[in-house]
């Protein structure tokens, strides 16, 4: 997963006289070409146009900034990692220390995300368009209306839910902070995190599923990931069926993936074969905005993302055309996410949206309904007590008591394609696999048009490859779409829905495969990026090569 959006944003907003809102940054980022010294000297000469020179809020440049050693909240040298207080509601907690895990080298500091990321207050600078206020979707026909999500309330049996509940938090506690590298630092995601891979692979019953899945998991050989739990499989078998049936009164995406998920379930046209589980402890806790990472996911994916445990909210924005910015904004959507709720995010969520959990200035605390399951009574009565229910002695006993808990546990079922195998997956020059994501600002095709064949561009030497790596990096900003002509190809995805429609507007089923290893080496990675040739590399089957398949084209 990517927060380069947050961290452009920081970084412009380190670097104004005067702070601004998200909204005119992401604006003068977008005019800037992603490059966030350009957007911030806007900025600062919108705000005070006499003066050519740029003054800095913060002394010692992007650099300084980064390095302020007055940050409290950036690990000495020697800290492997940060130990930081969650504030919550109604008291402060101190988190377990996180095990440093990836990336391999934590010579440098490590700092958390959210130390580096400064939400500037809003200000109400001159604006060419107006702001739009975020909305909040308060039900499931709003959502429906306004973006590819669907949501389905109390979605398991209360016990299940309460049970997979406890079982999580109890595993969260040897979770891990995603470490990843920003410039010169390790910075650390603010929530812990686990992956969990099923038994096989959902397709072909695939008893080598496991050993595979590892490699699907990180890329490089480590110990394989956890299997479902039993409450987390019983959970999945409802969730499948429960996407399966909402998919059949849609239209799909031709990139979807069409190839069945074997004998016995041949009434299923959706799958997870793995999930990936956060624990947010208390309100501060939280992810940046991002689009899920899709190399194994593959194009117009589905991902089913489950809610247990207290009630937060879940942001997403789309990510504006180039060619609309000019005459409409993004919005913000807010979701209140209750225990025991589903979001789909349904094909083009990824490729549109960008999503988040932020941090909120409240939180009600969660009052499970039922006491932990007789199992994990004793390791709950004996943890802290802001990790959920405390227990009586006895574990048999029903007459146990729960508390409240300031935590939120998500679980992402997800479907890893047999198409986009690790042995599919191109590597870069740095020899580790690449990773896709959409093209969001139509680059591809705009080189398709202006320049020369892509499979000409590649050797066209370093300015190029120059300018098409920045327009990948500003690429979530919501820069350019130009490959698809306002106005045409709008279409209804209503499908056989009864709640008001959410638009379709074909944009881009392109996607580029690009280099990570910035992000995990050393902040250091190549340039190399191609684009998918979906036929070529073999893919498929997908639903636009299914004779009759119900398809948005
Ligand atoms: O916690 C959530 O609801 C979102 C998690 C998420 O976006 C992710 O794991 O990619
Ligand atoms: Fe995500």
């Amino acid at each position: 997963m990517s927060e380069d959006t947050d961290v452009l944003i920081a970084l412009v907003s380190s670097q104004l006289n005067r702070q601004s809102d998200v909204d005119t940054i992401l604006d003068a980022l977008v005019q800037s070409n992603g490059d966030p010294q350009a957007a911030a000297s806007l900025l600062n000469e919108q705000a005070n146009p006499k003066s050519k020179k740029r003054k800095r809020a913060v002394g010692g440049g992007l650099h300084g900034w980064l390095d302020k050693d007055k940050s409290p909240k950036v690990a000495k040298k020697d800290d492997a990692l940060p130990s930081r207080s969650t504030v919550t509601d109604v008291s402060s907690s101190t988190k377990p220390p996180s095990k440093s895990s990836k990336p391999a080298s934590t010579a440098k500091p490590v700092v958390d995300l959210m130390s580096v990321l400064r939400q500037p207050e809003p200000t109400s600078p001159k604006k060419k368009k107006p702001q739009i206020s975020p909305l909040t979707l308060s039900s499931p026909a709003m959502i429906a209306e306004h973006i590819p999500c669907t949501l389905h309330t109390s979605v398991l049996p209360p016990k299940l839910a309460s049970d997979l509940f406890y079982t999580m938090l109890t595993k969260s506690k040897n979770w891990q902070r995603n470490k990843w590298w920003l410039f010169d630092k390790v910075v650390e995601s603010p929530h812990r995190t686990s992956f969990f891979a099923r038994k096989t692979d959902g397709v072909n019953n695939d008893e080598s599923w496991q050993e595979v899945a590892q490699y699907w998991y990180n890329g490089r050989p480590t110990a394989p990931p956890e299997t479902f739990p039993p409450e987390m499989e019983a959970a999945c078998s409802i969730i499948e069926r429960v996407v399966s049936d909402q998919l059949c009164t849609r239209k799909r995406f031709p990139l979807e993936w069409a190839g069945g998920f074997g004998v016995g379930n041949e009434d299923l046209v959706w799958r997870a074969n793995v999930a990936a589980s956060n624990c947010y402890e208390g309100r501060n806790e939280s992810v940046g905005w991002h689009s899920d990472q899709m190399q194994y996911l593959g194009p117009y994916c589905t991902i089913a993302s489950l809610s247990l445990g207290t009630r937060r909210n879940f942001s997403l924005r789309e990510v504006i055309p180039t060619q609309e910015a000019e005459t409409r904004r993004a919005q913000t959507f807010n979701i209140p996410l209750p225990h025991n709720s589903l979001v789909i995010m349904h094909g083009s969520c990824q490729e549109r949206f960008k999503h988040s959990i932020p941090p909120q200035t409240s939180m009600d605390l969660y009052r499970p309904a039922y006491p932990p399951p007789p199992s994990l009574q004793s390791s709950n009565s004996s943890s802290a007590s802001n990790t959920g229910a405390s227990t009586s002695t006895s574990p048999n006993s029903t007459s146990t008591t729960t508390e409240p808990s300031n935590c939120r546990i998500n679980i992402t079922f997800r479907f890893y394609r047999p198409d986009f195998k690790p042995d599919t997956i191109p590597k870069c020059k740095c020899g580790i696999p690449m990773i896709l994501r959409p093209d969001m600002k139509g680059t591809i095709k705009r080189f398709e048009e202006q320049e020369q064949p892509q499979s000409e561009q590649k050797g066209k030497g370093k300015d190029k490859v120059k300018e098409l790596a920045k327009d990948e990096e500003d690429k979530e900003l919501g820069k350019p779409v130009e490959d698809k002509v306002q106005g045409e190809e709008v279409e209804d995805r209503k499908g056989e829905r009864e709640t008001p429609a959410y638009t379709y507007v074909k944009r881009t089923d392109k996607y580029w495969w690009t280099c990570y290893a910035g992000a995990q080496n050393d902040g250091k990675g190549c340039t190399t990026w191609k684009v998918m040739d979906f036929d070529g590399e073999g893919r498929g089957p997908a639903v636009c090569q299914v004779e009759g398949a119900k398809c948005i084209e």
